[in-house]
């Protein structure tokens, strides 16, 4: 990614970037996309705290040399900004995951692979190169088909695993369901087709199965059931693999699956928490050695009323005292706000939907355009804050504006 590189005049900006994708998805694509859960107030909010903090520009510092650059498992990532898992994303461009890892090798920028993807974590490896790359992981129940995907992402060479933690249940998406979201063929719910008891193209619904028209032929049947307790022991989902049956395990806790977690993983890949949203539990986090946190609300899709991630941001970073790394996403959508998230303490932001919107607009060539808009907006709002190097950015940097439009320094 060069910063010569001509402008896209018809698309300069995130915002026209959603614009443009919205005219390119159907209403089935853009509505599972675009939405939040419930009335999808805190999918607003978390857009919306950013505009709660403005800049404090500092002014004749030599800013002709600006390195965005910041450390990221162990190298060195040319911007503190990656692109978030998000699930299925051949909806958007049939060239799907792959494109968008290609995109990112380009940039030099890390992907996050949604366990749900519809592309194998091993052919994003192969898009990927040497570019680094983390896999987002469901724990399911049934250990067994988790510990072959952990494996599998050892083998293709992931930095990383992010454990989805806040999925105990799923979030209610109504246009979700009033679409009765279908996965079209010939999409798969890639990582889990091969196995045996899960065939994908069975997939509809976020990759909830249900039978094909073959089996129906043949009189088989294979519909997938959830977990249920009944109020003695528990019985695990049964079945084909399907997101809204193994994606949601409400029987995850901290002392038995972090350490199991970490046994799978280590010493080749590190094991992160995606989806913490407040001090304690960022302190639980450090207490069961993970290697980082994700301060993140699944993008509003999950408990729609909880707090925005930038308002979570503050206390999860002093609860860490630096001891792990701190990430943050949610409602990024301009350079300006990766240097706000950076400027309250977070180490390094995640972007989701505006990727997706790229993935829509033009393929890879679209993911490309999203990353360098957001690259350059960043380039220029460190250098007009009077800032060259990433650790610079401080809480130094910013005022809060509170509702009266009382302006007070952190
Ligand atoms: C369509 C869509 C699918 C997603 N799929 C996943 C997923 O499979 N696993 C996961 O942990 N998070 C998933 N996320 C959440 C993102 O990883 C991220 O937390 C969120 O999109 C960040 O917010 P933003 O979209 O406002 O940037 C998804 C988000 C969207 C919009």
């Amino acid at each position: 990614m060069t910063a010569q590189q001509p402008h896209d005049l018809n698309c300069l900006t995130v915002a026209e970037l959603e614009k443009h994708a919205e005219q390119c998805m159907d209403k089935q694509t853009r509505d599972y996309y675009n939405e939040g859960a419930d009335s999808g107030s805190t999918l607003l909010e978390n857009s919306q705290a950013y505009s709660k903090y403005r800049i404090r520009p500092r002014v004749l510092r030599d800013i002709s040399l600006i390195d965005t650059s910041c450390p990221l498992f162990g190298a060195r990532s040319p911007l503190p900004m990656g692109v978030a898992p998000t699930a299925m994303q051949c909806l958007a461009h049939p060239d799907g995951e792959a494109a968008t890892a290609r995109a990112c090798r380009e940039a030099g920028v890390v992907i996050g692979l949604s366990s749900f993807a519809t592309t194998t974590l091993e052919d994003v490896a192969a898009a990927s190169g040497s570019n680094p790359r983390v896999l987002q992981l469901y724990l399911f129940e049934e250990r067994e088909h988790s510990r072959r995907l952990i494996q599998r992402a050892k083998a293709a060479g992931y930095k990383a695993v992010f454990l989805t933690v806040d999925t105990p249940m799923l979030g209610r998406r109504n246009l979700e369901i009033r679409n009765q979201f279908k996965l079209p063929k010939p999409y798969k719910i890639a990582n889990f087709a091969e196995d045996s008891d899960s065939p994908a193209s069975k997939t509809v619904m976020d990759g909830a199965a249900s039978d094909t028209d073959a089996d129906k032929r043949e009189g088989k049947k294979s519909t997938s059931a959830p977990g249920v307790h009944d109020g003695e022991k528990r019985t695990p989902p049964a079945g084909p693999i399907s997101f809204h049956t193994h994606a949601p395990n409400p029987t995850l806790c901290w002392d038995r699956d972090i350490d199991w977690l970490r046994k799978e993983c280590k010493p080749e890949m590190e094991v992160w928490v995606k989806g913490i949203a407040t001090g304690e539990d960022a302190l639980l986090a450090v207490y069961h050695g993970v290697d980082g946190i994700v301060v993140s609300n699944h993008g509003g899709r999950q408990l729609n009323g909880a707090l925005a991630t930038l308002d979570a941001l503050p206390e999860v970073v002093d609860a860490v005292q630096g001891k792990i790394p701190v990430h943050i996403d949610g409602g990024i959508r301009h350079g300006t706000e990766i240097f706000k998230a950076l400027a309250l303490g977070a180490d390094f932001v995640w972007i989701g939907r505006p990727v997706l919107w790229g993935l829509s607009y033009k393929g890879q060539e679209g993911v490309a355009l999203c990353l360098r808009l957001l690259r350059d907006e960043f380039t220029l709002c460190m250098g007009l804050a009077g800032t060259v190097k990433v650790p610079e950015i401080s809480k130094d940097y910013l005022v809060k504006v509170d509702k009266s439009g009382f302006v007070s320094r952190l």
